[in-house]
């Protein structure tokens, strides 16, 4: 692949210091520009192959700019940064030819998986062969681990799905206990590894624009569609399909998967012209699609031509002797990340671990364990950084014993079910909460402890309803 540069066009300093802090780390090529004339000249100059462009600049709308970039140099993909709650201009950078979106405040994996995307999607458009070897080394970097008896029979049944070439394969399981880890392990398994591997998040995409994501459309198929696009099941031609929690499709684009499924054709949106669909289909989701076709939110005869080949993935809760092994495995995955030298984990650190009952399962693991990483200076992960919820739950707990996700044993906690999962939103509020909390409800330490300026920190507080004064408990937030 070629260089892979990339120009932030922000006016935050922090925010934008911050990111290509990060985007250097991993071996990108990062300039910044703080205004759209500045940008203007950093086009010319610097050659960016991806823009992250601010929608709210010092001197006019990224909108203009994206519209000027989408016109004149179409080789450059758009990456819009928009408030969470701000959906609609996220649509009207879409439809003016944006690749991609990413909410602020910033969830990083998201933010890195979204400019990965980008890449590797530019890069299909270029050369196949080492597009495929770059998402092959991805997969091998990202393991699925765990020895115990749940982890063992997933991994039979990957093989199975990878040595026949059943159509469809429908993965099941609470959010973050890997499912897009066994899509890309079933394909690069498969026969199929040698063609590519396109997937899609359906709830992420708005309605009118996922026809076009999974078809494609013709030039002037509708208005804003400046140039023909293929879609990812054009894209995915002899390989696989990931269709991500499809248990959020609108009804009207599930019977158009379904007539793919049963004709193997498609066509582009504003095309006459059929394209045969050689793909496997593999489609995952964290909800309940049995009860969703029972309330007719989700189609009967889809979810059965789905269901013929389905695997449910096991939440961690019901494998807790998988902790300590995924735990040694983040610590020495974010060791080389971020290139730290922690040695391991204490004992009183992973009986916390242990206790808790992880609803937002691996993701969430991960997660602790990388805040810890970031926070502790000694050498082993103690439980000092480990979030506020595994600490409560222990001392609720105080004897962890092996009672491994037993039913009725289930924990809630700030309103959000287990079954349901955990939101990365409501991961996120915690953290905030729990910052303000350390600081003694001081702002400025808070942001600080946070690695967020005061402004952002201010402005998350606000989304998330967090008062900020010091209390005489010292809790800073509700
Ligand atoms: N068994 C595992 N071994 C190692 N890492 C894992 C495992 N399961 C999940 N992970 C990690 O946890 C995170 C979430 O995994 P993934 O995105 O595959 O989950 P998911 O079930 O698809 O979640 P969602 O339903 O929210 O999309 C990723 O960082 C992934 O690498």
């Amino acid at each position: 692949m070629g260089e892979k540069r990339i120009l932030i066009v922000e006016d935050e300093k922090l925010i934008s210091l911050s990111l290509s802090f990060m985007l250097n780390r991993r071996g990108f090529i990062v300039d910044a520009a703080a205004s759209i004339a500045e940008a203007k000249e950093k086009l010319k100059s610097f050659r960016p192959c991806v823009v992250l462009l601010d929608l709210w600049l010092p001197d006019g709308s990224g909108l203009d700019l994206l519209s000027r970039i989408e016109s004149e140099r179409k080789d450059i993909s758009v990456i819009v940064m928009t408030a969470n709650a701000d959906a609609d201009s996220a649509v009207k950078a879409l439809k003016l030819g944006a690749e991609d979106f990413i909410g602020k405040p910033f969830n990083m994996e998201v933010f890195l998986h979204v400019i990965n995307r980008t890449f590797e999607k530019r890069h299909l458009g270029e050369t196949a062969d080492f597009f495929h070897q770059e998402l092959r080394k991805k997969t091998e970097d990202d393991k699925l681990v765990g020895t115990s008896e749940a982890m063992v029979d997933l991994f039979k049944m990957i093989k199975v799905c990878s040595e026949t070439d059943a159509k469809t394969i429908l993965l099941l399981g609470e959010s973050g206990t890997g499912k897009e880890l066994v899509a890309r392990a079933i394909h690069y398994h498969s026969a199929r590894a040698d063609a590519p591997f396109t997937e899609i998040n359906c709830a992420a995409i708005p309605e009118n624009l996922l026809e076009s994501e999974l078809f494609g459309h013709e030039k002037g198929a509708y208005t804003d569609a400046g140039k023909r696009r293929k879609g990812i099941f054009e894209l995915a031609e002899g390989g696989t399909v990931f269709l991500d929690e499809i248990g959020d499709m609108p009804l009207s684009m599930q019977s158009k998967v379904l007539k793919v499924i049963e004709t193997k054709r498609f066509r582009r949106l504003g095309s006459e012209e059929d394209i045969q669909a050689n793909v496997r289909i593999i489609a995952a989701t964290h909800q309940n699609l049995q009860a969703m076709v029972k309330s007719s939110t989700f189609r009967g005869d889809l979810f059965y031509r789905l269901n013929v080949m389905s695997i449910c993935l096991p939440p961690l809760r019901d494998r807790k002797e998988d902790i300590s092994l995924l735990v040694g495995y983040f610590i020495r995955r974010l060791n080389e990340e971020y290139g730290k030298k922690v040695e391991g984990i204490s004992e009183e650190a992973l009986a916390y671990l242990t206790a808790y009952d992880w609803p937002g399962n691996v993701r969430e693991l991960r997660n602790a364990i990388e805040r810890s990483m970031m926070l502790e200076q000694e050498k082993t992960i103690s439980p000092r950084f480990l979030n506020i919820e595994i600490k409560h739950n222990f001392e609720q707990k105080p004897q962890p014993t092996a009672n491994h996700g037993q039913p009725g044993n289930s924990t809630r906690f700030g309103g959000v079910s287990e079954t349901v999962g955990v939101s990365i939103v409501e991961l996120e509020r915690r953290m905030i909460r729990q910052g303000l909390e350390i600081a003694g409800g001081n702002q400025t330490k808070a942001a600080k402890y946070l690695c967020i300026s005061r402004d952002t920190l201010r402005y998350r507080m606000k989304k998330f309803g967090l008062r900020g004064e010091r209390k005489r408990t010292g809790a800073a937030a509700t």
